[in-house]
This record gives structure tokens, C-alpha cells and sequence, in this order.
């Protein structure tokens, strides 16, 4: 399918680069030239403008957004929408919040345009060779991109949520579970380190990769973490957040619903700001792995 493709950063040029895998037609636009250029390399089509863009789109035009949350989602949105044409159909694929994908449907819709908010998830790896996604919006619009959404995600890794935001809602609690499993990953590391034997880890989580209650993905990122340095001494265990692990918290507690692994590791998050702690490393080295995301390196 033709697509206009907005935003290469590192979740768009991978996901650019798996369409273009598929065979689909990618218009793409980003503020950095060399992100153009790269992604010009492996086949997209650049464009200067996201005018230029949507006048070399069909009407019932796809245009597909990956930009970061917030602020930037709305300035694409200020200067795609008075361009584009009743019919066709705006996609969030990042992490914005779910609130805001709703108003921005309603903006959508003012200009006839169907708007999807999509919560992408797989890290990098999962964007370049198939992501999970989660839609939410216009059940219309989904089922016409269905044959793009397949194409970007695992077999079986995507579905239609329900109303505009849930999409990004259920992304949102998907992060609040990722951040619980990982600080419990992360605590039972600490115990075996805080203990009196002389545990390898990266052995310990080989042996848990496989076949265990809780082999997965993130137990084999950790592996891969401990085989690059044992003790993670790499980096310090101050943890970043994107705010997702708040808002799913701000949910729980608007529906006075119970969530206290998920609170517990949010808190955990802010206090690893401010102290270094085993478990926070291990946290830290799986948003590394899965995301690419930066980490603030061991102070020596
Ligand atoms: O599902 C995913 O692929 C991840 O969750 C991804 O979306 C991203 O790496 C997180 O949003 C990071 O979240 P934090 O910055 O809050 O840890």
C-alpha cells in the first residue's frame, strides 16, 4: 500500500524499513536530512514538506505518524489536517497519551479524516521485524489498513481495541506491566547477588531462559545484558520513564482500582534518581536492550 510515513527516529526508520521489506510504497518525511537520506537509501521516497507529501498521495490517502509524544504529535497534526481530505486516515503509532488521542480524533473527524491511535510495541527489534500493535479509533479505518498493520507485526500481534484512545490505553497498561515485570526481574537479581553464593547471573538467567515459569523475552534480554558484563558495571541504575508507568498509576487510581507492584516500581523509578542499586541496573540495561533507549554510564 502507499504510505506517507512521518518521523524516523529510531522506531520509524525500523518500521519504514520493514514495509518497504513487504513491498509497500513509502513516502516518507522527517525534520533531520540525514534521517531522510537514510531512509531514501533503502528505497523510501523523501519528501520535502508534509504538503508535498500529501499532494503525492491519492485521497483516501494513508498518512502513518512516528513522532515522539506530546507537543510534536500536535504540530503534525496543525500542519497535516487542513491538507487532507475527508476519507483519508491519520495514524499516532507512538506513545502518546490516551486522553490526547481522543481530542485528536475529534480533530480528525472535523476534517472528515479518520484517525487511528495505534500503541506500537516491541522495541526496536519488534519494529523492524514485526511489532505487536494495539488500535484504537474509526473500526473503518482499521480494517482498511489491515493489510499494512499485518504486515508490520508478528503473527497474531495485533487487534482492534475499541473507541479512539484505546489504542493508546491499552499500550498504557501494557507499559505498567512491563515496568512491574522488569523491577521484579530486577529484585530477584539483587537477591541472588545480596546472597552468600557466588551466583554467575548471566548463567542464572540462560537456565531461567528456557523452559522456566518465567522464560521470556525479557529474561533472555537480560541474559544478553549479563553476557556484555556480568556485573553491569557499564551503567548506573538511575531509570528513565516516559510517563506511560504514571498514567497507567493515574488510571488505577481514577477507577480506585489496586495496582501496587505497578505503583511500587513506578515510585522505584523515582528513587533510582536519586540512589544506585543492583536492580535498578538490571531495569535499566533491558530498556537499553529492547529500546535502544540511553542509560547514564558508571561514574568512575
Ligand atoms: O512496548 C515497547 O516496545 C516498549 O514499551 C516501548 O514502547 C518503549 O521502550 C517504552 O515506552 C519505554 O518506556 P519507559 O521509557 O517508560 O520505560
Amino acid at each position: 500500500m502507499k504510505t506517507g510515513f512521518i518521523g524516523l527516529g529510531k522506531m520509524g526508520m525500523n518500521m519504514v524499513a520493514g514495509l518497504l521489506d513487504h513491498g509497500h510504497e513509502v513516502l516518507v518525511y522527517d525534520l533531520s536530512q540525514s534521517n531522510m537520506e537514510e531512509a531514501a537509501g533503502i528505497g523510501a521516497r523523501a519528501v520535502d514538506s508534509l504538503s508535498t507529501m500529501v499532494s503525492q498521495l491519492e485521497p483516501r490517502r494513508i498518512l502513518w505518524m512516528m513522532v515522539p509524544a506530546g507537543k510534536p504529535v500536535d504540530t503534525t497534526m496543525d500542519a497535516l489536517l487542513p491538507h487532507l481530505s475527508a476519507g483519508d486516515i491519520l495514524v499516532d503509532g507512538g506513545n502518546s497519551n490516551y486522553r490526547d488521542s481522543v481530542r485528536r480524533a475529534r480533530d480528525a473527524a472535523r476534517y472528515g479524516v479518520l484517525f487511528l491511535d495505534i500503541g506500537t510495541s516491541g522495541g526496536l527489534e519488534g519494529a523492524r521485524h514485526g511489532a505487536c500493535m494495539m488500535a484504537g479509533g474509526s473500526r473503518e479505518a482499521y480494517e482498511q489498513l489491515e493489510p499494512l498493520i499485518r504486515d508490520m507485526c508478528v503473527d497474531g500481534g495485533y487487534g482492534y481495541m475499541g473507541a479512539s484512545g484505546a489504542g493508546h490505553f491499552a499500550k498504557m497498561v501494557h507499559n505498567g506491566v512491563e515496568y512491574g515485570m522488569m523491577q521484579a526481574i530486577g529484585e530477584g537479581f539483587d537477591i541472588l547477588d545480596s546472597s552468600q553464593f557466588e551466583f554467575d547471573h548471566r548463567e542464572v538467567a540462560r537456565v531461567w531462559s528456557n523452559g522456566s515459569v518465567i522464560r521470556g523475552w525479557l529474561m533472555e534480554l537480560v541474559c544478553r545484558a549479563f553476557e556484555k558484563d556480568g556485573r553491569l558495571d557499564y551503567l548506573s541504575g538511575e531509570i528513565a520513564d516516559s510517563g506511560e508507568g504514571k498514567w497507567t498509576l493515574e488510571a488505577a487510581l481514577e477507577e480506585e482500582v489496586s495496582a501496587p507492584v505497578i505503583a511500587a516500581a513506578l515510585f522505584r523509578r523515582y528513587r533510582s534518581r536519586s540512589d544506585d542499586n543492583f536492580s535498578d541496573k538490571v531495569v535499566a540495561a533491558l530498556r537499553h536492550e529492547f529500546g535502544g533507549h540511553g542509560f547514564s554510564s558508571k561514574e568512575v
